[in-house]
């Protein structure tokens, strides 16, 4: 199973504002445009011939530069002797100077309401769309919305649809798509991803999303956002010395687990324990002792109401995983009280998030300049729960949810969903770029707790520590093949071989400008 998504490290992720931003101090510092677009127009051709080796292309183009990285690629692909015709969607110069005297046929559609049947025909091998790209203001116009619609038509008679940029009618921003949109089977995105091909709906628009290296300057600290991929997790992961013990290689504390919810404290600490810690410890409920040790005997058990030992065990741990399974009930704020008040890197996650959504025995805002790092880790009901808003509104902004949260709690935030999310002060929001509808399965957020304890033990700073369980728990999913049919706990047993595995991740993409290479999602 190829390790994916192919690239070098992390990946910068720009919004389009910031991306539009960056191409005029680009411009501003003498980086000439149309060398950009040439780059842009030239690199889509070489994606198009390899995306459809044969027959013939239609790109549909608008009137901004998204249009104009069209053209290039279309007189490109003249050049290579393909078949290619231009749709122009509203005005462009007649001849167009980006053409440099080569002939394409062109065809001009002005009136929304008379879009020509035969302008993308069902036989064209690939469709570019390059009608709107980081320039989109607002839904769609009529004419331009015309031609969205006539690009899906394609699309669901079978023409692969390979957009430039951002699949028009995609907000580059956001995701959002406040009118129709393009369905692509693959975008191009010119020098960074966009923001809005990675967030829903337009992630799910975008197709395959590869990216491009076309002469931009350096982006350093340039952009809000970096896409967390295998190449960075296999960088910043904690190794061990080759001497060493158990305590020095990372001791983790699992508090949770109220009476008949054993399953949650087990999953999290093999979790951890597959992950890579050396001493697992179990805080729960006394009547969960015998399933917790015979179902796993390798972490010692501590009960939750014996408060002298649970300091104990928390003071011997590197990293405390606390929440999952707890529940609500009444007593549950002495517990809180008394974890969060060690000094120690924690993971906050379920229960343990709820009772602070209810203020008990503190809010959020407690945790503010913590002497430790702490790790919380929603899903959006819990989001909402914390921020005092309706899950829909988590949904509709989902990083403005996430950096809300850091900014009142003082810690690094997980945002769980599709994809899951990084936030953390000072430091671009992360984006898991291995997301898979295989991982909507209950058990899967102590899974997570437990391995991003273990990476916290290990010595990983809390935002690592995030995005290496998010991946490399997301990696051993996918190992198990078991697709659909996955269950929670068939993932940790899956841990050490994503962990283990010393593949680079791989693309069948032979481009020297080649960024990315991000699967479509499953
Ligand atoms: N400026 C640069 O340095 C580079 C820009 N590049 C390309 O340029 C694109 C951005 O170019 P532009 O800023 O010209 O913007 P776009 O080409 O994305 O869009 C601008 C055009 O869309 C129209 N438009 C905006 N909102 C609309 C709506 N709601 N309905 C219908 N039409 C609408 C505008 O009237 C204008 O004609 C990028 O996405 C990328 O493809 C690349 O060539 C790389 C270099
Ligand atoms: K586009």
């Amino acid at each position: 199973m190829p390790l994916r998504p192919w690239s070098r490290d992390a990946v910068p992720v720009a919004t389009g504002s910031e991306a539009s931003a960056f191409d005029r101090a680009a411009v501003e510092r003498g980086v000439p445009e149309r060398s950009l677009m040439e780059s842009a127009g030239r690199a889509a051709a070489d994606l198009a011939m390899r995306l459809a080796p044969e027959g013939p292309v239609i790109v549909v183009t608008g009137a901004g530069h998204n249009g104009g990285d069209g053209v290039v690629a279309a007189r490109t692909l003249a050049a290579r002797g393909r078949s290619v015709r231009i749709v122009a969607v509203g005005a462009r110069p007649d001849p167009d100077p980006l053409l440099h005297g080569w002939v394409v046929p062109v065809r001009r559609v002005d009136d929304p309401a008379d879009w020509p049947a035969d302008a993308i025909p069902g036989s064209a091998a690939l469709v570019i769309d390059a009608l709107l790209g980081t320039g989109l203001r607002g839904e769609p116009r009529p004419l331009q919305a015309a031609a969205i619609r006539a690009m899906v038509a394609a699309a669901e008679a079978g023409v692969p649809v390979l957009a430039l940029d951002v699949p028009s009618g995609v907000v580059a921003d956001t995701g959002a798509c406040p009118g129709p949109s393009v369905r692509a089977s693959a975008t191009l995105c010119f020098g960074w991803p966009k923001l809005g091909a990675l967030l829903e709906p337009g992630r799910a628009r975008a197709g395959r999303v590869v990216a491009a290296e076309i002469g931009f300057p350096p982006s350093d600290d340039a952009f809000g956002a970096c896409l967390l991929t295998p190449a960075w997790a296999a960088r910043v992961r904690p190794r061990r010395d080759p001497v060493t013990h158990k305590n020095r290689v990372g001791a983790v504390t699992v508090v949770g687990g109220g009476e008949g919810m054993a399953g949650a404290v087990i999953l999290a600490a093999r979790a951890a324990l597959r992950s890579g810690a050396g001493f697992v410890r179990i805080v729960s409920d006394a009547a969960n002792r015998e399933v917790a040790q015979t179902t796993l005997p390798d972490a010692p058990f501590v009960p939750l109401d014996s408060l002298d030992a649970v300091d104990d065990a928390i003071a011997r741990s590197g990293a405390v995983v606390f929440g999952p399974g707890l529940g609500t009930g009444e007593g549950r704020e002495t517990l809180v009280e008394r974890v969060l008040a060690h000094d120690r890197p924690a993971v906050i996650d379920a229960d343990a998030l709820n009772l602070l959504a209810e203020g008990r025995p503190f809010d959020v805002e407690s945790l503010i300049a913590p002497r430790a790092p702490r790790l919380l880790t929603p899903h959006p009901g819990e989001m909402a729960r914390l921020l005092g808003v309706s899950v829909a509104e988590v949904e509709a902004d989902r990083p403005d949810a996430a950096r809300r949260l850091v900014a009142r709690s003082g810690a690094t935030v997980v945002l769980k969903g599709t994809p899951s999310l990084v936030a953390s002060a000072g430091r671009p929001l992360g984006l898991s770029s291995l997301a898979s509808s295989d991982l909507a399965v209950a058990g899967m957020g102590d899974v997570l707790a437990g391995s991003a304890g273990a990476f916290l033990a290990q010595g990983a700073p809390a935002c690592d520590a995030a995005g290496l369980a998010l991946l490399y728990g997301a990696r051993a999913a996918h190992l198990t093949g078991l697709g659909a049919g996955l269950a929670a706990s068939d993932v940790p047993e899956a841990l050490p071989r994503a962990l283990g595995e010393d593949a680079a991740p791989h693309t069948d993409l032979p481009f020297p400008w080649l960024t990315l290479d991000l699967d479509a999602p499953r």
